[in-house]
C-alpha cells in the first residue's frame, strides 16, 4: 500500500485530499434511480438515474443512491485502487458500496450509498465519503472499459 509522499506523487490533482495512507473522496452529485436495468450477457442496461437538488442531500430511510466523486481521477498503469467508507458514515448508519479502480481508469467515481438508518440522513456537497488506498500491482494491464473518459 502506497503513503502519503508517494500519493503526491502520483495524484497531484488530489493534493490537498492525501492522508498518511490513502487519499480522501469528496461527493460530488447524489442521484436516485428512475427505471429497470439489467446485465445479461455482459450487456450493460444501466437505470436511468435523476440528479437531486443539492448542495445539501437528504438521505431517506432504507434508500439506496448513487453518489458521484467530485473530481476525475487517472489511476496510473501499474497501480490499483480499493475504496472504503468514512467510519462517520457508518456510525450514522450509511454505508457506501464500492469497487476496485483498475490502473489506467479515468474518469469520474460512483459509489453507491445506502442509508440502512430508519431516520433521514443529511450530507453535503464537498464532504469527505471515502477513502481511496492504492497498491503496486505487478504485470498490470490497463483499462479500457465502458466507463473510461477521454482526458
Ligand atoms: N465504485 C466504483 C468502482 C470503480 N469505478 C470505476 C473505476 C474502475 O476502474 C471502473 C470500472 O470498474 P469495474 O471494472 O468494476 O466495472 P465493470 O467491470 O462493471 O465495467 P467494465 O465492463 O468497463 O470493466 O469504474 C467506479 O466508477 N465506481
Amino acid at each position: 500500500m502506497l503513503g502519503e509522499n508517494e500519493l503526491v506523487k502520483l495524484f497531484p490533482d488530489f493534493k490537498d485530499l492525501v492522508q498518511p495512507s490513502g487519499i480522501d473522496l469528496a461527493l460530488d452529485k447524489i442521484y436516485t434511480q428512475e427505471s429497470e436495468g439489467s446485465l445479461i450477457d455482459n450487456e450493460k442496461n444501466l437505470p436511468e438515474i435523476k440528479e437531486l437538488e443539492g448542495p445539501v442531500y437528504t438521505l431517506k430511510p432504507h434508500t439506496a443512491y448513487l453518489a458521484s466523486i467530485d473530481r476525475k481521477i487517472k489511476i496510473p498503469k501499474g497501480y490499483s485502487m480499493l475504496y472504503l467508507p468514512r467510519s462517520t458514515l457508518l456510525r450514522s448508519f450509511v454505508s457506501v458500496q464500492t469497487a476496485v479502480g483498475d490502473p489506467g481508469f479515468f474518469g469520474t467515481l460512483m459509489f453507491m450509498i445506502y442509508n440502512h438508518g430508519d431516520y433521514e440522513y443529511k450530507i453535503k456537497k464537498g464532504d469527505r465519503i471515502a477513502q481511496g488506498v492504492v497498491f503496486e500491482v505487478e504485470g498490470s494491464g490497463q483499462y479500457s472499459g465502458s466507463y473510461q473518459e477521454e482526458e
